[in-house]
């Protein structure tokens, strides 16, 4: 083979990365693998690559494709690349390296990376036994570019990695370079590699690489044709380019921004030089960056150059792909000038003559070399002359800048001093209408307090006046109040007065007339047999016999109303007219009843066939002490003035009883009901104070429930205790105290019941 050279351009191909599983989404491209297009279909624009795969492309296929050309012309002293690029997630070392690092030799989807060493050694070995001339030596080395800095990856220190230009050649320094002499071998060193390298999860790919890995091979072969020994060097390099990203739709921060900010530029500076590589007479800045400085041969220099571009069909991603599109469009551009690199031919003259040949080639290509540096430094120079011209325009610009900025200070500051002045003086002014506010509200407020004062005054004696007036207003209301009270008590006892004068009046009307009936009765009266002893009855003396209120009466409300009986009179049962008739008991009843402060003796006679009901007769006091015990019926005689007798006898058998008079009574039979008689503690006489008069008050247990007790108050007129609710309902239920017939204190509460709307109080 020659060294001669001539230009190529970069391959490019095209992968449309499968949809991930779940996702049904419409793709955005239009695949045409025949006639190597592709159509972004929504902004309507077509790529021609050197090859373009759709998503159902085998690994196979891809290697067959893109990497066997360039592992061809490497094994034959050809320096070569193969790049993939891509947005992150796009199948970037799914195409370098295959869905796992671990995929044994048979595995269909192992990546370009394994196949071509496999390929390598498989076709040098099988060179080296074909031909026991033939000698090669292989080494392996393995370096990442993270954040602007490249590592060893084949060393775990992690030890940076230097690059060095040489003439045509790039250096590495500090890179281990491992011999291997085997596939085996040779993919060992590139697994540990790979798992050194820094990888994290985004938004798109769980173990997205975050770094730009480049697996590099050096082969040296020995080739004897002749005289001569053909020594070639070449190098193939496989670079696996970190994601672009696009920062706004993944939304990282913190590491992964600053990782995603380094890889953007750096893929930034990558398309720019290719870009660069197009124009002609442009300087190409290589060196801005680690990884193109580190590819510069394969970019437009001595190396044979396949890039592919992984995208995805994603609809979503639009923008990525048509960048990435975009790139690989710009990459096909690129020529490069790959020649063979023969190293040394050593056996004669001739080989010697080809060697100066080269060297002075070599020479000349360094002169080349010297002279693009001295260009580039021109270059640079042209560059800081027109920024030393920016830096004065710019440095006069300031100074205009600070004169105009103390010129504006200046304003400001007499401006300030102005208002200052004018702030001075307001607050002068501010202080004289204060001070002069102060005295106006000082003689005001002192004016005022004045007039309070005097005001003050007026109201005081005004009021004293008044007050005066008020007490003497008060003392007047006080006596006439008083001679007010005077004249009703005055007015009451005169009432009490009037009152009493009409009671005795009325009882010295009743006594009167009383005394007519008497006499009128006495001369009608027919003596009875049981009195005819002595022809003269003392009890009926008129002045003798006890006026003693009836039922009737009492019922009326009226102690000494003695209106007439309008019944007609009636015959008494069992008794006939002017007949004597004997009684026994218990048809009749001797009893005592207390009347005008003395103790009357009763007989009752009892009706026979009711002995609720009886005739009521009494002793004359007159008669009171006579042996025969000759009662009459004071019914018959207050109101008809009629003596019906009645006398208690002894039969012949010596048993007491009762001898009828004839006579018919006049009035009839009443309801017996006897006074009843209590003793203490079944009534109680108490004195109370009573709007500062002391009043006896009588409290009579009510004989049904001995814990209630009716309230009696003394009555000077009827000379008698009356309940104070029925005196209320005008009804008279009355009570004596007094002493029983045996000397002890009693108390006897009148026949006259309390009236059905007087309730005992609780006691
Ligand atoms: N053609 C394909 N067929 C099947 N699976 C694929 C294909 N391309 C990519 N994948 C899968 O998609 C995922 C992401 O792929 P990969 O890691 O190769 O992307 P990348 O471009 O290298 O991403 P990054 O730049 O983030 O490292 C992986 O799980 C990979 O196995």
């Amino acid at each position: 083979m020659d060294a001669s050279s001539k230009k190529v351009s970069i391959k490019t191909a095209a992968r449309v990365r499968p949809c991930s599983h779940g996702t049904n989404l419409q793709s955005s491209l239009t695949i045409d693998s025949e006639n190597s297009t592709i159509i972004v279909k929504s902004k309507n624009k077509e790529y021609r690559l050197n090859n373009v795969f759709d998503e159902d492309v085998t690994q196979e296929t891809i290697y067959d494709t893109v990497a066997q050309p360039i592992v061809y012309d490497f094994l034959g002293g050809i320096n070569g690349t193969i790049f993939a690029y891509g947005q992150t997630g796009s199948g970037k070392t799914f195409t370098m390296n295959g869905y796992k690092i671990t995929e044994t030799s048979d595995s269909p989807t192992r990546g370009i990376i394994p196949r071509s060493i496999e390929s390598i050694f498989e076709i040098l070995n099988e060179q080296s036994k074909n031909d026991p001339q033939f000698k090669f030596s292989i080494k392996c080395s393995y370096i990442e570019v993270y954040k602007k800095v490249a590592f060893d990856l084949l060393q775990t220190d992690s030890a940076t990695v230097k690059i060095q230009a040489s003439g045509e050649q790039i250096i590495i320094v500090g890179a281990a370079e491992f011999v291997v002499t085997s596939a085996k071998e040779c993919l060992s060193h590139f697994k540990n590699g790979w798992n050194n390298r820094k990888t994290a999860p985004t938004s798109m790919n769980r173990e997205s690489s975050r770094s730009h890995a480049i697996f590099m091979l050096t082969l040296v072969t020995e080739e004897i044709q002749g005289i001569s020994v053909n020594l070639r060097t070449s190098r193939l390099n496989f670079v696996d380019l970190a994601g672009s990203e696009n920062q706004k739709q993944t939304k990282s921060t913190g590491e992964r921004l600053k990782e995603a900010g380094s890889i953007n530029q750096d893929l930034s500076h990558l398309a720019t030089v290719i870009r660069d590589l197009e124009k002609k007479d442009s300087f190409i800045q290589y060196r801005n960056c680690f990884l193109t400085h580190l590819l510069r041969d394969s970019l437009g220099g001595n190396s044979r150059t396949s890039v592919i571009v992984t995208v995805h069909s994603n609809l979503k991603f639009v923008n990525d792909t048509l960048s990435t599109l975009n790139f690989a469009e710009n990459c096909k551009k690129v020529k490069n000038k790959a020649k063979v690199n023969v190293a040394v031919s050593t056996k004669d003259v001739e080989a010697w003559k080809t060697e100066i040949q080269r060297v002075q080639k070599d020479k000349s290509s360094l002169m080349e070399e010297i002279q693009q540096l001295k260009e580039e430094k021109e270059q640079m120079e042209k560059r800081q002359k027109e920024d030393a011209g920016t830096i004065l325009i710019l440095q006069n610009e300031k100074k205009t800048l600070k004169v105009e900025a103390a010129k504006h200070v200046q304003e400001v500051n007499e401006e300030k001093q102005n208002l200052q002045t004018q702030i001075s003086f307001l607050e002068k002014n501010v202080a004289e209408q204060k001070e002069q506010i102060n005295a106006l509200e000082k003689s005001q407020k002192e004016a005022f307090e004045f007039q309070l004062a005097q005001m003050k005054k007026e109201y005081d004696l005004k009021i004293k006046k008044l007050s005066n007036d008020l007490n003497k207003a008060n003392e007047k209301e006080k006596k006439r109040e008083a001679e007010i009270a005077e004249m009703k008590q005055i007015n009451s006892g005169l009432q009490n007065d009037n009152k009493q004068l009409k009671e005795k009046v009325q009882a010295l009307q009743i006594i009167n007339d009383q005394m007519k009936n008497q006499r009128d009765a006495d001369d009608n009266y027919e003596q009875p047999d049981i009195c005819s002893d002595n022809g003269d009855l003392d009890y009926v003396d008129e002045n003798e016999v006890p006026i003693i209120p009836t039922d009737e009466s009492v019922s009326s409300g009226e102690e000494s109303d003695s209106k007439e009986n309008e019944v007609p009179m009636q015959a008494s049962p069992g008794s006939t007219s002017h007949q004597s008739n004997i009684i026994r008991a218990p048809n009749y009843r001797l009893g005592s009843e207390y009347y005008r402060s003395k103790w009357i003796k009763h007989l009752y006679i009892f009706d026979f066939n009711d002995k609720t009901l009886c005739y009521n007769y009494v002793i004359p006091p007159k008669n009171e002490k006579s042996k025969k015990a000759h009662f009459i019926c004071i019914n018959c005689k207050n109101k008809h003035k009629t003596n019906v007798c009645a006398t208690i006898v002894s039969n012949e058998n010596g048993e007491e009883c009762v001898k009828l008079d004839t006579k018919k009574h006049v009035c009839q039979r009443q309801k017996f009901e006897p006074q009843t008689i209590i003793y203490e503690p079944d009534y109680k006489l108490i004195t109370v104070e009573c709007g500062g008069k002391k009043v006896e008050r009588l409290y009579v247990l009510d004989s049904n429930d001995k814990t209630f007790y009716y309230d009696y108050i003394w009555n000077q007129s009827a000379q008698s205790y009356r309940c104070s609710n029925c005196v209320k309902k005008k009804h008279y239920s009355s009570a004596h105290l007094t002493k029983d017939e045996s000397k002890k204190e009693c108390c006897v509460l009148s026949a006259q019941k309390h009236h059905h709307d007087c309730k005992p109080k609780k006691l």
